[in-house]
């Protein structure tokens, strides 16, 4: 009795014009073994789609019959296009505004949506740190004083990651701690299903003042996440694999509205070329260097300065050589311990600010470094560059990243890239 499988494999070579030369069958089925059921499962592990003439290729070394070239030229043509196919697929892409919170840009908040239906908060994306945390309805109400809340329970698709806890310190002493569910997070029309969301049942009295931030995305390295027993990975970590591009772009602006990008370089947010730079990953900040520094009309100074590019932190923080070097060119400048750093008569005229990355230079303007006044009627402002002294590192914050088109590159190996806009 001739089985389906016999003719299926006599059409098949009768189409690769081979005839019906079939070598002997191999193995039969036992009839006098009593009945035998497999049940077919699919493959976990075959993640390649379906390549037909693959499947053909194969009926060719199985029966011992050489395929003929076109077969084999079939296989790869296949591949490509699969290939083409898939490439196309990753077409994931977001784009969101960076919304400044007060009138000296201390901060930048982007509209984010969690859960089904979907809940808005605005939330500080900030590439120095790596948790994602917001003001719940889990966060004691005296210390919520105006924040969106995210409330899990009206979320149909959160769940609670059990026994799981998180806590962080950022460099100015606030701080927030909590529990932690995981939830659909859109930012700019990106989705990552399943995000850990971590919920706060503390925040610092300076989160409970700051009306206008309902939390953090942390956008760090996800070594640096305090979730606990498991740490947990950051959006774009989670977002990475589907992105058209592994990158996220930060466009911030002096007391205006920016942008940040997800899977995509827009090239209309810049002018010229992007320079890139090394970055070392490890502890978990974007750290790189600078290629030294000029202060107004000056001579470039030469002279690597590793930092981190940290959009959460508000003004730009380097050793106090540079910073001295600085504030000798302004008229009435001080570093004043009474007021925690260089403060100078909002009357002076400042220089700009030149930063090197690798061969480009990028001038901060002076209205950038002259930050706020020290009260609303005092003539005495505040310096936009401090001493990092202090604090053990380098930050490029705001001060320095809003004068330029930063390219944040989760290739392997990670780079960091600059374009003056
Ligand atoms: C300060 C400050 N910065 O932005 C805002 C908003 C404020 C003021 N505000 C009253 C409260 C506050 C304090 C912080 N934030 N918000 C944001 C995260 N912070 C960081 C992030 C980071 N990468 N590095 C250092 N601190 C500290």
């Amino acid at each position: 009795m001739v089985s389906f499988t016999d003719l299926f494999l006599t059409s098949l070579l009768a189409a690769a014009g081979l005839g019906s030369a079939l070598p002997p069958r191999i193995g039969t089925a036992d009839q006098r073994a009593g009945r035998l059921t497999l049940k077919q499962v699919r493959n976990p592990r075959s993640h390649r789609a379906f390549n037909p003439a693959r499947a053909t290729y194969r009926t060719f070394l199985k029966y011992g019959v050489p395929a003929p070239d076109y077969i084999k030229k079939a296989v790869a043509h296949i591949d490509d296009e699969q290939e083409k196919a898939l490439a196309k697929m990753k077409r994931d892409k977001g784009s969101a505004a960076a919304i400044p919170i007060n009138e000296v840009d201390i901060a930048y908040v982007t509209p984010v949506t969690i859960g089904t239906p979907p809940q808005t908060l605005m939330l500080d994306l900030d590439t120095g740190s790596s948790d994602l945390w917001v003001f719940s309805s889990l966060t004691p109400s005296t210390q919520v004083r105006g924040q969106e809340i995210y409330t899990p329970t009206k979320s149909s698709t959160s769940k609670l990651l059990s026994g799981h806890t998180w806590s962080i310190r950022y460099g100015d002493g606030s701080g927030s701690r909590g529990s932690v569910y995981t939830d659909n997070f859109t930012i700019g029309g990106l989705e990552v299903r399943s995000q850990a969301v971590q919920t706060a049942l503390e925040v610092s009295s300076s989160f409970t003042q700051e009306q206008s931030l309902d939390g953090l995305v942390g956008l760090g390295f996800s070594t640096l996440n305090t979730v606990r027993p498991s740490s947990q990975l950051t959006f774009f970590d989670n977002a990475r694999p589907n992105l058209d591009e592994e990158v996220f772009t930060a466009d911030l602006k002096y007391h205006a509205t920016g942008s940040y990008d997800f899977g995509f370089i827009d090239s209309k947010k810049y002018t010229g070329n992007i320079t890139y730079t090394a970055v070392q990953q490890s502890p978990g900040y974007w750290t790189h260097s600078l290629s030294g520094y000029s202060v107004g009309s000056g001579a470039f100074q030469a002279s690597q300065i590793s930092g981190i590019s940290d959009t959460g932190t508000t003004l730009l923080y380097l050793p106090t050589a540079i910073v001295t070097a600085y504030y000798r060119q302004v008229q009435g400048a001080q570093n004043s311990q009474y007021y925690g750093g260089y403060v100078f008569p909002c009357s002076s005229t400042l220089p700009t600010f030149t930063f090197g990355i690798e061969g480009a230079r990028f001038t901060i303007p002076a209205s950038y470094i002259n930050y706020t006044r020290i009260s609303p009627t005092s003539t005495t402002c505040y310096g936009g560059l401090q001493s990092s002294s202090g604090l053990g590192i380098n930050i490029f914050g705001d001060v320095a990243l809003k004068a330029a088109f930063v390219v944040f590159s989760g290739t392997n190996p990670p780079r960091i890239g600059f374009a003056t806009k």
